[in-house]
């Protein structure tokens, strides 16, 4: 059984899910050099924001095959160095939507009412009213800076309390902007003219520290901010100083550059602050969604199949995936077949889609074609993640093209493999709905399903030359499972495939060469 470890709190029902197909190992709190020391043992990884995946983690991990992201964020993983290494990185992208949307809001009332500090004045006895005179959220302006899934969602319920949407997402069209009820505007504009401003873009290298002390200064005095974004897209220490010289309003954070927090000058200020410990994901919603999703996701890749939401492959939406997954594995197989016959030495692939395939998103089909013609050399070093970037540094050049005619199959694929000497080619189709054939081979029309021992060969169509290899192979006690030849003209050049029960013994393939009129023998292990 595969053993999976889960180094952060996840909700029960996730684990059962896992539990069901790998041993969980549940340890939380780990240190780093204590995750380093226990990776090796482990085939997945399942984290939410407290573990920290360092490339020094990935180097160790020698097993891992996934890390699971019960969440958002991958800020907290070296995404980089898990590509380099096949390791696919998976994250819950709706899951916590509506929690970390609906905390927001919830911040952003609460510092307009001071509800935190009201609550602590009361509960000790007092009966205070003056100092905890708010202000309305109505009819002020709201500044959004990234207008993803949880920005737009704060943007739609903020309008709805009667607030104006500035909104600032360099990425996002302006149609779509204008769909949320948002006006988009430069960043200054926004940091001018908000009476809130509320962060839901990630932290990358180009937003650390984006609200620094000279964005701070652009602000309005009474300005609030908010953060359940992530730490660090903040200057804490010029917040801090801001806070205290009186020029902003005031802040609500979630998330801090160091969490724990432990040791701030946003813990001395009063009124206008208000911290939580990184709870923006934390509702019981949340934490079932995003475990159930990162959860089956983790279960599907052990089990050889796509994950829907992978960070460091191409995302697919989930019947987009359903669809393509048996191409999937046609173009796999065909590529691990003709990167079989062409010996290894590939210096370009072209990926021919036909049919319905030539109206789908070809990347997801030409990844996995690279990955079979990379398999026989990298073996399981190579997977979806990194097959493009292995071809790559390979020099493998890919060419596509498409023909959406449908010729004998709805869909159909074929892959040509250009070697310095030799080109090969191989043709494939699904037939229903995900039974795999090979329907030629050098443009020898054949149809046969693939099957784990196979022998090809080229031969010339004349009387006897099938007998005789029937027969050599019976010597050689080895078990015909189904045969197939397929020619262009009689008595020419023809293949023949034949499906094997057991992986041909040593010698046998000299032999068959031997044979008179045979012109190229193969085998081929899928
Ligand atoms: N506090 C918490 O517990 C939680 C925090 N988060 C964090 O919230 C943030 C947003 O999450 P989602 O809305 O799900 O992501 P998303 O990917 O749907 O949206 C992010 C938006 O930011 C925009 N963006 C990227 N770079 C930008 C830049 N330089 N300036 C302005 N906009 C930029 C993107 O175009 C995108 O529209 C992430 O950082 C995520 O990690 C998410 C869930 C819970
Ligand atoms: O999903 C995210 O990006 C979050 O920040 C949530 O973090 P958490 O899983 O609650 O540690």
């Amino acid at each position: 059984m595969p053993k999976v470890l889960v180094s952060d709190p996840i909700e029960q029902v996730g684990l059962d899910l896992l539990a069901q197909v790998a041993q969980v190992d549940v340890q939380t709190n780990l240190s780093p050099a204590e995750l380093v020391a226990i990776i090796p043992g482990y085939d997945a990884l399942m984290i939410r924001s407290g573990t920290r995946v360092t490339a020094e983690v990935i180097a160790a991990a020698n097993q891992l095959k996934i890390i699971g992201r019960a969440g958002v964020g991958v800020d907290n993983v070296d995404v980089p160095a898990a590509t380099r290494k096949g390791i696919v990185v998976v994250n819950s992208p709706e899951g916590n939507t509506i929690a970390a949307a609906e905390h927001t809001l919830a911040m952003m009332l609460s510092l307009a009412r001071h509800i935190p500090d009201a609550n602590v004045s009361l509960k000790s006895g007092a009966w205070e009213r003056k100092p905890f005179t708010g202000v309305e959220v109505y009819k002020k302006a709201l500044g959004v800076i990234g207008l993803g899934k949880i920005g737009s969602h704060v943007a739609t319920v903020a309008r709805a309390l009667g607030m104006r949407i500035l909104a600032y997402d360099p990425y996002l069209s302006i149609e779509r902007a204008e769909q949320l009820g948002c006006r988009l505007v430069e960043l200054d504009v926004l940091f001018s003219e908000s009476d809130f401003i509320t962060l839901h873009l990630p932290k990358t290298p180009e937003t650390q520290h984006l609200i620094n002390a000279a964005a701070l200064a652009k602000m309005k005095p009474t300005c609030r901010i908010i953060n359940c974004a992530r730490g660090g897209i903040i200057d804490e220490a010029a917040l801090a100083a801001a806070l205290k010289a009186g020029k902003l309003g005031g802040a609500a954070l979630d998330v801090f550059e160091t969490e724990p927090l432990r040791e701030s000058p946003l813990k001395d200020l009063g009124l206008e602050t208000i911290l939580t410990p990184h709870l923006g994901a934390s509702t019981e919603e949340a934490q079932a969604n995003v475990a159930i999703d990162v959860a089956e996701q983790i279960r599907d890749v052990l089990l050889g199949l796509p994950a829907r939401s992978a960070v460091n492959i191409p995302g697919l939406r989930p019947d987009v995936l359903e669809k393509l997954t048996p191409y999937m594995q046609l173009a796999e197989t065909l590529g691990n077949l003709v990167g079989q016959l062409a010996g290894g030495r590939v210096e370009s692939l072209e990926v021919r889609l036909q049919g319905e395939l030539a109206t789908n998103d070809s990347q997801p089909i030409v990844i996995a074609a690279l990955k079979g013609l990379l398999s026989p050399a990298l073996r399981e070093r190579v997977n979806y993640v990194n097959a493009g970037l292995e071809a790559k540094e390979r020099g493998i050049r890919v060419v596509e093209t498409r023909d959406s005619d449908e010729r004998d199959y709805t869909g159909s694929l074929q892959l040509i493999a250009k070697g310095p000497l030799e080109t090969r080619s191989v043709t494939g189709a699904l037939l229903g709905a995900d039974e795999l054939r090979i329907t030629s081979i050098d443009d020898f029309p054949i149809n046969v399903p693939p099957t784990r021992y196979m022998l090809l060969t080229v031969h010339r169509d004349m009387p006897g030359i099938i007998g005789k290899i029937g027969s050599l192979l019976g010597s050689f006690n080895v078990n015909i499972a189904s045969m197939q030849v397929g020619r262009k003209l009689v008595r020419g050049d023809a293949v023949m495939v034949l499906s094997i029960d057991d992986p041909l013994p040593e010698g046998l393939l000299t032999e068959i060469t031997k044979v008179s009129g045979i012109r190229d023998a193969y085998i081929v292990n899928l």
